[in-house]
């Protein structure tokens, strides 16, 4: 579960760029977040993983706030959730089993079981047979789904999508929802931050609007909305 009280964040730069959220997002959910650009989204999904922290107001993660982890808490923490982004951030002298591979925090674990988790979630997406690939020789499309496999290699309990299908065509954009849509059903939570109006009023689900810093529209199977 999520549950952002009296959030409120400042950048050092002066800007505000969360004004009052107060939230709670429920193990399970898909939600979209939408709202022009600048509206917070990035802040909202930024300060779920700790890569920043509010200027005022609690944000709690599995009923733990994180707001008040020390440093060497975070790694520990971060193995939860899952993020991806619109310009997939994969290592691009690894190879695709790699990029994975990589990201799997190796506890004693033996090179034969390391193979298998790093199989399985390829398989998860599609891409099995492109393990020894480089990601310049893979679509968007498919290098998204390598993220998304990297994402999701621990097992985290949310997975946070800022913008996923940003940089990706229609056809593209729907198997990357497909995906993600299979990933929620098994349980993990999704919060995607987007811009496609076409995606959110096409698959239904919880939609937070966002404008200047504040929630200002949060439905239950909502749609994109003119105002955004
Ligand atoms: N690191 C930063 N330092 C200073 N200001 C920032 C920083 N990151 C974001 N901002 C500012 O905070 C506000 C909210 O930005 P944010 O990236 O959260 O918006 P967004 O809704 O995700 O926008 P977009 O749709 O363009 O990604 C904007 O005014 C932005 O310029």
């Amino acid at each position: 579960m999520i549950e952002m009280q009296e959030v409120y964040m400042t950048y050092p730069n002066g800007v505000v760029a969360l004004n009052g959220l107060n939230v709670t997002i429920e193990q399970g959910e898909f939600v979209y977040i939408v709202g022009q650009s600048g509206a917070g989204k990035s802040t909202f999904t930024k300060l779920l993983f700790r890569e920043e922290i509010p200027t005022r107001g609690s944000v709690e993660v599995n009923n733990k706030d994180i707001t008040s982890l020390k440093w060497k808490e975070v790694p520990f923490f971060r193995r939860n959730i899952g993020v991806v982004y619109q310009d997939f951030r994969l290592l691009p002298r690894l190879t695709v089993y790699e990029n994975i591979a990589f990201a799997l925090e190796v506890i004693e674990e033996s090179p034969k079981s390391i193979r298998k988790r790093v199989m399985n979630v390829l398989e998860q997406v599609g891409l099995k047979n492109k393990a020894r690939f480089i990601p310049d020789e893979l679509s968007g499309g498919e290098q998204q789904r390598v993220a998304i496999a990297r994402a999701m290699v621990n097992h985290p309990s949310i997975l946070i999508a800022d913008e996923p299908t940003g940089n990706l065509d229609p056809e593209t954009s729907w198997e990357i929802m497909r995906i993600l849509e299979e990933i929620n059903a098994s349980g993990t939570t999704i919060l995607m931050a987007t811009h496609s109006r076409e995606i959110v009023n096409a698959i239904k689900k919880r939609v937070i609007a966002m404008e200047d810093g504040m929630i200002v529209r949060d439905e239950h199977r909502g749609e994109y909305g003119y105002e955004v």
